[in-house]
């Protein structure tokens, strides 16, 4: 059983917080604060309830350009939040407790990156997450340990699995509507269709298999990257450009990996019509008529491919949209994802995982969706019928 807040006696304790707010970063600071705004709720309600909230969280991978402070962060939480929120430069040291014990009760301050510390960037047992320094350091200075973090429950780090082995835990708010809905996608209304596409290729792949191994999904549509490599994996000619771009990015593996689901499940669909670019403009076609030499890769889905997958989404109990179906970004590529994500919002049941799928909707103004999930390995891993080891830390 995982205790949430309800669980929670909030007044005058002491609460150590894990939320995900690894967000895209731009020269300026934070370039999207829709993971700090999925807080708010969580936080809010804590300090309200008079806990004194230390918040822990990371940024980015070491060695990349988004591995950075988390001040900007602290700023943007401070003005979201009705309470105060500040920020602290060390993570577990005898500074960073001080701060903690110098909180009043409704006060928050947001600790540094946790990846800034080595371990931290490790996956651990529990058992062993619990006696790294992070852990050690911090645990004299709470009382409770909170997960909200469910867009890193597919991490076995030790701010992740190590403090609910020395502190009782609960789940936050997002973290528990998060599993609520994701958990349960088999009492979801039927038809279910999922409709797979952006360049997380083998994972994809592994939802789909998983999915259509358990009779979870009616159908699956396939589209973006992840549309292609089934494509070439039915034997389809894609052209040169787009053979060479999936065998660039090292996705051979799930060709074969995808040939075997499509030999196996009729229910699993390909693209019949793609967008590729000539002379600057977007030209669709039919994919048995794509010439053998190409100069770009196909980056959408066509209006053929649309039209079909739309009448399959307007007849679905349940919509599952896991990455944009082209290459959104680009205004010439975005129809695909405008129109399958519009008509996917309509179902009367519509869940959709995955960050920069998160951020498409948002970038091509849909809404309507049931449930936007903050998580994209994480909801991944769930709807692949993985268990994530940060819930399963926080089960008694
Ligand atoms: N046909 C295509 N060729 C190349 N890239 C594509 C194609 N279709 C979509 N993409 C790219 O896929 C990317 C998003 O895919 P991804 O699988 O990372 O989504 P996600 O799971 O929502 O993301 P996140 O990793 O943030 O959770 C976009 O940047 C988009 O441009
Ligand atoms: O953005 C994410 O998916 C989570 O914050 C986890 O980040 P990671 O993939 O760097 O562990």
């Amino acid at each position: 059983m995982i205790r949430t807040l309800d669980d929670l006696d909030c007044e005058g304790v002491a609460v150590g917080v894990r939320i995900d707010i690894n967000s895209p970063l731009s020269e300026t600071g934070l370039a999207d604060d829709a993971r700090l705004r999925a807080h708010v709720e969580t936080l809010s309600e804590l300090l309200e309830r008079g806990a004194r909230v230390a918040i822990l969280a990371h940024q980015g991978r070491p060695g990349d350009d988004d591995f950075s402070t988390l001040a900007a962060h602290a700023d943007r939480l401070d003005e979201l939040l009705s309470f105060s929120v500040d920020y602290c430069d060390a993570t577990f040291s005898a500074a960073a407790r001080e701060r903690v014990a110098e909180l009043e009760d409704g006060e928050a301050v947001l600790l540094e990156n946790t990846r800034f510390y080595a371990e931290e960037y490790m996956e651990f047992d529990p058992e062993r997450a619990a006696d790294t320094h992070l852990v050690e350091g911090l645990v004299p200075a709470l009382d409770v340990y909170v997960n909200d973090a469910f867009a890193a429950a597919h991490r076995s780090q030790p701010s992740l699995v190590g403090f609910p082995q020395r502190l009782p835990g609960y789940a936050g708010r997002v973290m528990e509507r998060e599993l609520d809905v994701l958990a349960a996608i088999e009492d979801t209304p039927q038809p279910r269709v999922y409709l797979l596409g952006g360049a997380k290729v083998g994972d994809s792949i592994g939802v789909a298999r998983s999915v259509l191994e358990r009779g979870l999904a009616d159908t699956v549509l396939t589209a973006g990257l992840v549309g292609n490599v089934c494509l070439l994996a039915s034997g389809a000619e894609l052209g040169t450009a787009s053979a060479e771009f999936v065998y660039d990015q090292g996705y051979w593996d799930e060709i074969d990996r995808a040939g075997e689901l499509l030999d196996a499940h009729d229910e699993l669909r390909v693209p019949m019509d793609v967008a590729i670019e000539r002379n600057g403009e977007r030209h669709e076609i039919p994919v048995a008529e794509l010439p053998q030499e190409t100069e770009t890769p196909a980056m959408d889905v066509g209006s053929e491919t649309v039209a079909a997958y739309s009448e399959i989404l307007e007849d679905a109990g349940t919509v599952i949209l896991n990455g944009p179906a082209g290459v959104f970004e680009e205004e010439t590529f975005a129809h695909g994802t405008r129109e399958l994500y519009s008509t996917a919002s309509e179902a009367d049941h519509s869940i959709v995982g995955g960050g920069d799928t998160a951020a498409a909707i948002r970038r091509l103004g849909i809404d309507g969706f049931s449930h936007v999930s903050t998580g994209g390995g994480a909801s991944l891993a769930l709807l692949a019928g993985d268990s994530l080891p940060a819930v399963e830390a926080l089960d008694e």
